[in-house]
């Protein structure tokens, strides 16, 4: 079923904020500074996850001076849905990625399956080690793995379904200025 222009503003209308464009912009410069310590001299290969990973992404990369591979890969398990479902690989990476280090970049560690089954394909092709880094933590028990953390992460952030940098609510608002909990979710 379609959502109309009018109920998708209502939904903006409506949300919390939960993170401004501020605490994610300084969000994003600390997780550059911190993957800059933690990579620089290693030539590692990232790879945003479409669609969500995208304005991460591209808010990281011209924040990391130090030579670096850009790829992305797409898999997804929430498609329009609020609850997530089998992951569903749309597009695998074609990097070879033996032997290097790796970075894997998405907005949201929800559940952590997506992560979790991504950073297990890059290991089994033969990535020496794999890094993770999310936007959001959603702090909730519900993760796949109870002790699952990304390695770089931005902010944590309440149970509640959110939109805004990268985040889509059936589709839409992945380009909201900020992180917004949509009413009642
Ligand atoms: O930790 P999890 O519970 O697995 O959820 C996190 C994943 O869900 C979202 O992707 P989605 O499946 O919505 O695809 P999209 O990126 O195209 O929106 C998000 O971008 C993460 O990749
Ligand atoms: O809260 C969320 N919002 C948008 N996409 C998501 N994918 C997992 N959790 C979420």
């Amino acid at each position: 079923m379609t959502t109309s222009h009018d109920e998708l503003q209502k939904v903006f209308d409506e949300a919390d904020c939960i993170c401004t464009e501020q605490e994610v912009q300084q969000a994003i410069e600390r997780m550059a500074s911190a993957i800059t310590d933690q990579l620089k001299g290693r030539d590692p290969l990232l790879f945003c996850v479409m669609n969500g990973g995208l304005i991460l992404m591209g808010q990281l990369l011209p924040k990391l001076k130090f030579p670096l591979q850009a790829e992305y890969l797409h898999a997804t398990r929430y498609r329009q849905e609020t609850t997530g479902g089998i992951l569903e690989w749309k597009l695998r990476p074609e990097a070879d990625m033996r032997g290097r280090t790796v970075l894997i970049v998405d907005d949201i560690l929800d559940e952590g399956t997506t992560l979790n089954a991504i950073a297990d394909y890059c290991k089994a092709q033969g990535a020496a080690e794999v890094q993770t880094a999310v936007l959001v933590d959603k702090q909730h028990d519900r993760k796949c793995r109870p002790d699952l953390k990304a390695d770089f992460t931005g902010l944590d952030v309440e149970d509640r379904f959110l939109f805004g940098y990268g985040m889509d609510y059936k589709g839409y608002w992945r380009n909201a200025p900020g992180i917004y909990a949509v009413k009642g979710l």
